[in-house]
């Protein structure tokens, strides 16, 4: 690991070794526990032919502000009506300027199931998400180790969060494979240069075991973007940027899901 996600890494531990001063670990474990009603993750996805997983997303650390004043609620309600299959919500609130309640209003807003977008490094961010009512959790193989992967997938599954496993080269799915996550996201993104490359996903999904729900994330911005990871047998994908800067992002999203002139 090194650059950027080294120094979020670090950050990120900071920042829950503070919120364990707040609220204790026992305390955030009974909280996740607490019986709740889950809404299926990758059945919404394998459900399209199209499946888009919408992105609450304020800033990046690539492209800095993008809508500070985003309202999580209502932007939900319109990938919902342009027929998003499911949301993602980055939380992470100092790179990203998310929070746990944006997670949790775009939630209420919807009837989509919704996946914590994090950088998950300690046990007590899955209590976290589990009781912030989230459906799935990103787990990002590069900043975790073989037995942290292990036992955050294994924790996670306890919690009845689905894990969504990203990875972004060969050797990130040599990681995993021994965990044979259902769901995997493969990051278009390079996190050191944050440079884009929309045929990545494409070229790497035939290195995954077939029967893996593959999902392509980052810099899909175009039709035609869809259409490429469609021919490698993609369906499944994750957009932030171009659909919260999209001035018709219901119109926007309505045209990628129909694609194929379906509707
Ligand atoms: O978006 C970034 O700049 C970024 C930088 C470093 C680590 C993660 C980052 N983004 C998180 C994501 O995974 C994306 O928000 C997601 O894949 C959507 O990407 P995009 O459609 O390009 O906004």
């Amino acid at each position: 690991m090194s650059g950027f996600l080294e120094t979020i890494v670090t950050h990120v531990k900071g920042v829950v070794a503070q919120s364990k001063t707040r609220v204790s670990m026992a305390d955030m474990r009974r909280a996740a526990e607490a019986p709740r009603v889950v809404r299926p993750f990758r059945r919404a996805l394998e459900e399209k032919t199209v499946a888009v997983i919408a992105e609450v997303k304020r800033a990046s650390p690539s492209k800095g502000d993008i809508d500070l004043d985003l309202d999580a609620a209502q932007t939900a309600r319109r990938y919902e009506q342009g027929g998003a299959a499911a949301l993602s919500v980055l939380t992470e609130e100092t790179f990203f300027k998310g929070s746990l309640n944006d997670l949790r209003a775009a939630r209420q807003a919807v009837a989509l199931p919704v996946l914590r977008k994090e950088f998950i490094v300690d046990p007590y961010q899955l209590y976290e998400t589990g009781a912030a009512g989230a459906d799935a959790v990103l787990l990002i193989a590069r900043i975790l180790s073989h037995s942290q992967l292990g036992d955050f997938m294994a924790l996670a599954s306890e919690l009845r969060l689905e894990a969504l496993v990203e990875v972004f080269d060969e050797a990130d799915i040599e990681k995993v494979a021994p965990f044979a996550p259902p769901l995997v996201g493969i990051n278009n993104r390079n996190l050191k240069s944050f440079e884009t490359d929309t045929t990545r996903a494409g070229r790497l999904s035939g290195h995954l075991p077939s029967g893996t729900t593959v999902v392509a994330a980052s810099g899909i911005k175009e039709t035609e973007d869809i259409r490429r990871h469609l021919n490698t047998g993609i369906s499944s994908f994750l957009v932030g940027e171009s659909l919260v800067r999209a001035e018709d992002s219901v119109g926007l999203l309505r045209s990628w899901c129909n694609v194929n002139g379906e509707w």
